[in-house]
């Protein structure tokens, strides 16, 4: 096995476990009935191309070691949509409660945005993978956002390729109007934040035939 799959292995367990337990918060609350706050959840472990440009950019040593995951610490990755920017408070919160990982900073890029117009909530954590050596803990960032965020960053993101973060003054402008735009739409989609989830109750018992007092007209009618 090549050294960089033997140090990375550990951080891809984090990533696997990770999903399945954070999407496993998002089932509990389907059981439960209740609408869930976290509405979809992806993982990476980061490219070995963006672990090199990382190195290069603060000036580390691209070698698969101790040091370099103490710096780099993102290699491992979680983002956590949600419906609404409330959702957001609620899911760090669950997060800080649970007993198999550890945070150990947390950034709040929504009350303080980025320059560039990017909101996120991110959680630093320290999180024990167990190996046939022995337990090694990991560090992992979890960014938590709403759907509006995550639609603006995936769009800058993809432009921050074309441009290496050097955008024009026009695109500049545009992408922080945009994600101010996108920030609004948030705040008008909580304003109306009971009659969505109302609807939303309503369409999954409707669709699942769990509401007894609900009946087609065709049932009526017989
Ligand atoms: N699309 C987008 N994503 C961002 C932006 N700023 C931060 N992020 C995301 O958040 C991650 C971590 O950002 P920070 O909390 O600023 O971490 P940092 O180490 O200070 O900054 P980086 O060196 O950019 O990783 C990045 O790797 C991105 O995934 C942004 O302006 N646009
Ligand atoms: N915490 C995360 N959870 C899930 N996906 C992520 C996370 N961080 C980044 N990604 C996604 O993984 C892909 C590649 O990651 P990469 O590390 O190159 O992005 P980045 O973290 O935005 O970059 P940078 O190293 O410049 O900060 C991108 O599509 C990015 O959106």
């Amino acid at each position: 096995m090549g050294q960089w799959e033997m140090f990375l292995g550990p951080y891809k367990q984090a990533v696997d476990e990770l999903k399945v337990k954070l999407k496993g918060m998002r089932t509990q609350f389907g059981v439960a009935n209740t609408n869930s706050p976290i509405e979809f959840v992806t993982g990476r472990v980061k490219p070995l191309a963006s672990i090199y440009e990382k190195a290069l950019e603060k000036g580390l040593v691209f070698q698969p070691s101790q040091s370099l995951g103490e710096e780099l610490q993102d290699i491992a990755g979680l983002r956590i949509m949600c419906q609404f920017v409330d959702d957001i408070a609620t899911v760090a919160e669950l997060i800080r409660q649970r007993q198999d990982m550890r945070v150990i900073e947390e950034r709040d890029y929504i009350t303080h945005n980025k320059p560039s117009g990017y909101r996120s909530h991110h959680m630093l954590i320290e999180y024990p993978v167990e190996t046939i050596h022995g337990v090694v803990i990991v560090y992992g960032e979890i960014q938590i956002r709403t759907l509006a965020m995550n639609f603006w960053a995936s769009i800058e993101h993809s432009l921050n390729y074309k441009y290496k973060g050097d955008f024009p003054e026009e695109i500049k402008l545009r992408l922080q109007s945009a994600a101010e735009a996108a920030f609004k739409l948030d705040e008008e989609m909580s304003s109306i934040r009971s009659e969505i989830q109302e609807a939303q109750v309503y369409f999954t018992e409707n669709k699942e035939g769990h509401n007894p007092s609900i009946h087609t007209n065709k049932e009526r009618e017989s």
